[in-house]
């Protein structure tokens, strides 16, 4: 007679996508731009006038973004921002859409997020750069008090990208560091990397610095390892934006033994945040399917792996998308998601006392409630 395995409780559990909905999330990496709502572009674009939209039904455009961005290409993923950023020169619409946002995570059982976008994008209409930012941090401050009436909990800060291929970078640091505590907890460059290393931006990140205040950098998506050394070793990133090709100094023998280089022993050994992005990954040809990215090894090997989204319109995905697709690819359960969880707040850029207040006192147990919900099955 064969025995059966005797199911023990503690078995982990695959979580039902409503638990993962359920489960605090942190999001350190999400551009503000690049997760509008269809219908807010559409309304958007008739107030202002803007008429070369793809699309004016709100769920054929949400689908053109998805189809357009799917290009295998960072440079061609990018070109679908014109449409969002068009629609982003007012005041009222860049409130409406820092509010819609906040809302949006809250709903997803976001608990914490930080919000990049790129000030320069959004002056067309005469904005100031100051007008800018306070139009974003006055929508996210209208987005936590809606989430909050609609019984949920968040807390957004802002982090001010500049623009890889432009030359504002010192001025949006100086900007990053002048709003500082009112709403903008740090800051980021993004845009095409290829061609655009980070050093190019190094007055901004060196005045950053001296300054005490702090940065990441997209690096390591479409360029490899010189561009995370450089965002490391020569800029001082406090965290990396994707940071995927790290995978490139990592080798696995048929054995299955890992040697790491030197490059990525330090983002290992440093515990240098890795903000991983796996939709937006396999859309910009960054990684060729969910159980082949590199998430699965670097989390194995303990690197200090996040979990984001990149851009929710372009890739058509929430937090809780993004940990559903590891779910089916590798089998992680609600500790495993805890452990992503507590890795983006540890890599947080508000004040250690309340990323530790967060995680003790907001993530944990939330998790722990989660995990013991099998016992009253
Ligand atoms: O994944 C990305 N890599 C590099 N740049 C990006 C990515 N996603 C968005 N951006 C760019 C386009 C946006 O207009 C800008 C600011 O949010 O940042
Ligand atoms: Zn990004």
């Amino acid at each position: 007679m064969t025995s059966q395995p005797i199911a023990h409780p503690d078995t982990p559990q695959a979580p039902t996508p409503e638990q993962i909905r359920r489960a605090p999330k942190v999001l350190l990496h999400d551009h503000l731009d690049g997760g509008l709502r269809p219908g807010t572009i559409v309304d958007l674009a008739r107030e202002s006038g803007y008429g070369n939209l793809p699309e004016t039904d709100p769920d054929k455009l949400g689908i053109w973004f998805r189809e357009a961005a799917d290009s295998g290409s960072l440079e061609r993923y990018l070109e679908t921002f014109a449409h969002t950023c068009a629609v982003m020169q007012t005041r009222e619409a860049l409130v409406r859409v820092a509010a819609e946002c906040a809302e949006d995570l809250a709903e997803d059982g976001v608990v914490y997020a930080e919000i990049r976008y790129a000030p320069e994008q959004h002056l067309e209409q005469g904005l100031t750069l100051e007008e800018v930012v306070e139009a974003v941090n006055e929508g996210f401050r209208e987005g936590e008090r809606r989430a909050k009436a609609n019984g949920h909990r968040i807390r957004v800060g802002a982090l001010l990208t500049a623009m890889r291929h432009a030359a504002r970078a010192l001025e949006i640091a100086e900007l990053a560091n002048r709003y500082r505590d009112l709403g903008v907890v740090g800051f980021d460059i993004a845009g095409a990397e290829a061609g655009f290393p980070p050093t190019r931006h190094l007055d901004a990140f060196e005045y950053l610095k001296r300054e005490n205040n702090h940065f990441t950098i997209h690096a390591g998506e479409a360029f490899g390892l010189p561009s995370i050394w450089q965002a490391l070793q020569w800029c001082g990133a406090d965290r990396l934006g994707h940071g995927v090709r790290i995978i490139d100094d990592i080798q696995v023998a048929d054995d299955g033994t890992v040697k790491l280089g030197r490059l990525a022993s330090y983002v290992r050994d440093k515990r240098v945040p890795l903000e991983m992005c796996p939709s937006s990954n396999l859309q910009t040809g960054a990684a060729t399917s969910y159980g082949e990215h590199p998430i699965g090894l670097l989390r194995k090997l303990r690197f200090r792996v996040t979990v984001n989204t990149d851009n929710r319109l372009m890739s058509g995905t929430s937090m809780s998308r993004e940990f559903e697709h590891l779910a089916d690819a590798f089998g992680y359960t609600l500790t495993d998601f805890e452990w992503f969880t507590v890795n983006a707040l540890k890599s947080a850029f508000i004040p250690f006392d309340e990323r530790l207040a967060m995680i003790n006192d907001v993530v944990k147990p939330r998790y722990a409630e989660l995990r013991a919900e099998w016992l009253f099955r």
